[in-house]
């Protein structure tokens, strides 16, 4: 069986074991790479457009000469004025397509978000909520908020099935 070359425009440990986890339960043999790859967007992405956009630069960027690369973004937007937490993937192939797809999205509460709106990035204010540090690349805000039931690799291995679904069934 061919094995696909792949990368993962990231070195956050939450979006690498998400990506790795699914291809395990997937038996689909990869060689991973993970890169760092510009998003060309703000480090807090603050609209569904923006966050869509940091995840395709970040798969188009990360891509060289890999098989395929895919990029994870997360971000906010707000509606009736409340933020709510948005999370946006890209997979871009070696052949010039591109696959997107959103996962979860959950409000967050006004004293996160009025951090946010001063300018502080959420992983930060996580840490500070939480009284915990790296929560970014474990359960993330979506596990604090979900009382974990829900962590950031779950939730991003969601977003990796909606992309290689996609990919599978175009006939990669
Ligand atoms: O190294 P990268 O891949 O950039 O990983 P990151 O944790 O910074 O993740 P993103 O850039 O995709 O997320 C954009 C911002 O939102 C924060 N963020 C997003 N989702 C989060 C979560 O579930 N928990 C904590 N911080 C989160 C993150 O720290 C960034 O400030
Ligand atoms: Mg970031």
């Amino acid at each position: 069986m061919r094995k696909n070359r792949v990368a993962i425009a990231s070195k956050n440990s939450a979006k690498i074991t998400a990506v790795s986890n699914v291809f395990k339960n997937l038996e689909w043999a990869v060689d991973l790479s993970a890169v760092d790859a510009e998003s060309e967007v703000s480090a807090q992405p603050f609209s569904q457009q923006e966050t869509r956009q940091g995840a395709v630069n970040r798969a188009k960027n990360a891509l060289g000469d890999q098989d395929f690369a895919i990029g994870l973004e997360g971000g906010v937007y707000e509606v009736e004025e409340i933020l709510y937490l948005c999370n946006w993937g890209a997979l871009a192939t070696q052949d010039g397509r591109l696959i997107t797809a959103a996962g979860a999205q959950i409000p967050l509460p006004e004293e996160i978000a009025a951090g946010l709106r001063s300018g502080t990035e959420l992983g930060t204010i996580m840490d500070d909520y939480a009284n915990e540090s790296g929560i970014r690349h474990h359960k993330g805000a979506i596990g604090i908020l979900t009382d974990g039931l829900v962590n950031r690799g779950e939730m991003f291995g969601h977003v990796v099935k909606l992309l290689i679904g996609q990919y599978q069934r175009d006939g990669d």
